[in-house]
């Protein structure tokens, strides 16, 4: 009887987080670390700016990369902004990295995971460490109410992506379509890129 009880109310509370968005959010928000700085912007009204990192894991080698990913920061924060550089360490999402965990995050490099969106679920549940694509940071930023979010560049439709080669005997397309265009599609937030000259 217990276990139906348990059971039943596990049900309801799903059925909740369908009914109330807000408060699924509320509860998603309570899985993820903000740092003290951006927590206190966000609650303050101040301007916060999410900074994607897989450039830094992926887009330089150690040490330009920390170099970059710190002076990124410096130019939000000399413009009156917080930074948010949001990446998942050790299976949590953290909104807002400190030096150390910046450090790490270079450090690792390439044996980061990349994180898009639909990757988020697998990186939390083995505790892995993962940069977030701009798909993923859009959906940690909009989670928290982050209104503005800069990049070095978005993900497209790569190359040949509707090209079919006949594959013995089946089309094969490879449809190779970054989930950054569907996630911006469908996220209210600002991006800002600038043309990559690296
Ligand atoms: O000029 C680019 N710089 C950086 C990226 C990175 O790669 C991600 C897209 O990867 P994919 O195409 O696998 O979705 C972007 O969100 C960004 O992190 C990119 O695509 N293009």
């Amino acid at each position: 009887m217990a276990s139906y009880s348990s059971s039943s109310l596990s049900r309801i509370s799903t059925l909740q987080n369908h009914i109330s968005p807000l408060e699924a959010n509320n509860k998603l928000r309570s899985l993820v670390k903000i740092s003290p700085q951006v927590s206190e912007a966000i609650a303050s009204g101040r301007a916060v700016v999410a900074l994607e990192s897989t450039i830094i894991s992926h887009g330089m080698p150690y040490p330009q990369n920390l170099q970059t990913a710190k002076e990124v920061e410096s130019i939000v924060r000399e413009n009156g902004a917080v930074p948010a550089t949001i990446a998942i360490l050790n299976g949590v999402p953290c909104i807002g990295l400190n030096e150390e965990e910046l450090e790490r995050l270079a450090s690792l490099g390439k044996s980061v995971q990349k994180t898009a969106g639909r990757d988020i679920p697998h990186v939390v549940a083995t505790r892995g460490d993962g940069a977030t694509t701009v798909s993923a940071t859009l959906f940690f930023a909009s989670m928290v109410g982050i209104q503005v979010f800069v990049t070095g560049g978005i993900g497209g439709v790569h190359r040949h992506a509707n090209h079919s080669k006949i594959h013995v005997h089946f089309l094969l397309f490879t449809m190779d379509i970054s989930s950054d265009l569907t996630a911006l599609g469908r996220t209210p937030i600002a991006l800002k890129k600038e043309i990559k000259n690296i």
